[in-house]
């Protein structure tokens, strides 16, 4: 499995709000994730960019966690990465859905629990954050 990266807690990120994660995709990555929502266990959002792995190659998995119970999965149809890119990614929400902003790619994703605030970042697997803003 992917090994724990950066872990934020204690957040308050409202509506309209944004998370900036700045970094590199490692040149040899099978795949990263970028996790917002509660806790570990409560996640508006897993975002999961897979180069190879679980079975998928180059194609974004996204989903929900409740109390610890992964949601139904949501594969998107654009694969906008590349090994040893660096980005940025922002993402930020309203009641109905969490969007994910890319230089040149946006997606959206259902606010499946309602979430009213992001108190939770995290970022796993082959990705090396440099930096991250909250706007
Ligand atoms: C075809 C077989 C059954 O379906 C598969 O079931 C897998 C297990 O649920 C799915 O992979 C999980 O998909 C989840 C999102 O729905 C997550 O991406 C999960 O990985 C999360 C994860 C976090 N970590 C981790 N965090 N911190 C550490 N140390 N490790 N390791 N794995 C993956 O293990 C996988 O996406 C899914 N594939 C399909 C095509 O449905």
């Amino acid at each position: 499995s992917m090994e724990k990266g950066l872990v934020v807690t204690q957040l308050d990120v409202e509506p309209g709000e944004c998370i900036k994660v700045k970094g590199k995709i490692q040149s040899d990555a099978k795949g990263f994730a970028v996790n917002v929502g509660k806790d570990s266990n409560t996640l508006m959002l897993h975002f999961n960019p897979r180069f190879d792995c679980h079975g998928d190659v180059n194609t974004i998995v996204c989903n929900s966690k409740e109390d610890g119970v992964w949601g139904e999965e949501d594969r998107k149809a654009e694969f906008p990465f590349q090994h040893g890119d660096k980005i940025e990614i922002c993402i930020s929400f309203d009641q109905t859905e969490a969007t994910v902003k890319l230089p040149e790619a946006e997606f959206k994703f259902p606010n499946r629990l309602g979430m009213e605030k992001i108190e939770y970042l995290a970022v796993e697997g082959d990705f090396k954050v440099k930096a991250i803003k909250f706007s």
